[in-house]
């Protein structure tokens, strides 16, 4: 369902074209001039249909102040000049007056969907950053052809998906490949990191403002995943059950419900019935979510796809880095299987990209990946940090943060390590460093 705003001073054509939206589950605002239509935050808007003459200003006159909303212009004048200078203005399309239902119909889906495309290319933009091999989920241990089967039987249903696994298992690619399952694959996918959004602002940046869509509305039509759910808050968590339950949002602030269409997939690494118990996450919401739920084993019960997993990442950082030919030793592969990969295959991943801008040579020996078999983040305590110690970059963050963090906030604590709140977090969830209990977390 799209939201679309008629600017049209007649009130017979206006009221045929309302009629013709709504039938086809659109919803409509109108306006009966430019003014007017400006008193109403064009933003809001997936699409507006503005007549050219109007009393005051020319519908023309929204092409720039709606932007990035598309402007569909009419014309009963059906010159091809005033169409062409429309289009020149930067309107998406013309329709000449008095419109045919079935081609209105046409323009509208068009412009819009090229809309939803549009949208989804600056997810992927914004995602570039993190690129996925979408389609190629390594792993043929049990449990991962199990997930793969599965990821193809429920990638094409609405089905919520409640996807869990300790760090850095391959949720969010597991999201992805979901999604590419889907009828949705060519919508955008939109991830919202729900832990690394301190909680005063996760309400807006969900469901948006007066002004501006969040970004469940930034998914509609394709899918929203919410990585790590568990740390929502309160209200959030009441609103999306909102969502799921009758498929409307407000925006916050706002009393009009939006009706979107969305599939959602959700993933924790903590233990969420847990957090139920406890009443930190709403039991109906739980329920809601974990329809179809998969879980990710730990690298360390994937021995058989070690190899595998690390060959691959090897080629990929090697590209990545433009190295030559690299390859590793028996002693390195063997030394990885034996390895526990408390932050799994991402540390998996780093180890590797480490190891590839370290080694000078062609093989890849166990020095190079520098895996030390007793130092799993998991058993740093204070007492194992003795400040003589020659620190690493890893050593000196999990130190610093362990020392500092039940004094200072999370962004008190990124701010003085240099590093932005996510990237804080993500360091966390790789090292596997917790945070401390405490109410009223920022
Ligand atoms: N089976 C796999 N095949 C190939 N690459 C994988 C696989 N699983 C994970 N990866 C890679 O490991 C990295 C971490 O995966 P991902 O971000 O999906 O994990 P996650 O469980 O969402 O992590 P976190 O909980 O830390 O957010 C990514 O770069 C991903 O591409």
């Amino acid at each position: 369902m799209s939201h679309i705003l008629i600017v049209e001073d007649e009130p017979v054509i206006r009221g045929a074209l309302r009629k013709l939206l709504e039938r086809h589950d659109h919803s409509v605002a109108e306006a009966e001039s430019v003014e007017q239509a400006n008193d109403q935050g064009l933003t809001q808007y997936d699409l507006i249909i503005s007549d050219l003459r109007l009393p005051g200003e020319p519908g023309t006159a929204l092409i720039e102040v709606a932007r990035p909303v598309p402007v569909l212009i009419m014309t009963s004048y059906a010159s091809l000049r005033s169409a062409v200078d429309a289009m020149r203005e930067g309107a998406v399309d013309y329709i000449p007056k008095p419109f045919d239902h079935d081609e209105m119909l046409m323009a509208v889906e068009r412009v819009l969907k090229e809309g939803r495309i549009n949208r989804g290319n600056q997810v992927l933009r914004r995602d570039l950053e993190r690129t996925y091999p979408v389609h190629s989920m390594i792993g043929e241990c049990d449990p991962m052809r199990d997930l793969k089967h599965r990821i193809s039987r429920v990638g094409p249903t609405e089905t919520p998906v409640l996807i869990l696994g300790e760090a850095g298992t391959g949720k969010e690619l597991t999201a992805r490949a979901l999604h590419e399952h889907s009828d949705r694959a060519s919508a955008p996918l939109v991830t919202v990191h729900c832990a690394a959004l301190p909680k005063a602002l996760q309400l807006e940046e969900l469901f948006g403002s007066e002004e501006q869509p969040g970004r469940i509305e930034e998914a509609d039509g394709g899918t929203l995943f919410l990585d790590e759910v568990g740390e929502l808050d309160p209200e959030v968590q009441s609103r999306l059950l909102t969502l799921l339950e009758q498929g409307v949002i407000h925006r916050q602030d706002s009393l009009s419900p939006r009706r979107v269409d969305v599939r959602v997939i959700a993933s924790s690494q903590v233990d969420l019935p847990a957090r139920v118990s406890d009443g930190g996450f709403r039991h109906d919401l739980y329920y809601r979510l974990n329809v179809m739920e998969l879980e990710l084993p730990p690298l360390r019960e994937r021995e058989e796809d070690i190899e595998e997993l690390a060959k691959t990442l090897l080629e990929r950082s090697r590209e990545k880095m433009r190295r030559g030919e690299l390859y590793f030793t028996e002693e390195a592969l063997s030394a990885m299987q034996r390895y526990a990969w408390p932050g799994n295959v991402r540390e998996l991943e780093n180890v590797i990209e480490r190891a590839v801008i370290l080694t000078e040579e062609d093989g890849i020996g166990p020095a190079q990946l520098g895996l030390n078999p007793n130092r799993t983040p998991q058993r740093l305590s204070r007492a194992s940090l003795d400040p003589s110690e020659d620190l690493s970059l890893e050593d000196y963050f999990t130190r610093f943060v362990m020392e500092n963090q039940d004094n200072m906030t999370e962004t008190e604590l990124a701010q003085k390590l240099g590093i932005s709140r996510k990237s804080l977090w993500e360091r966390r969830q790789r090292l596997g460093i917790q945070r401390p209990k405490r109410s009223g977390r920022r």
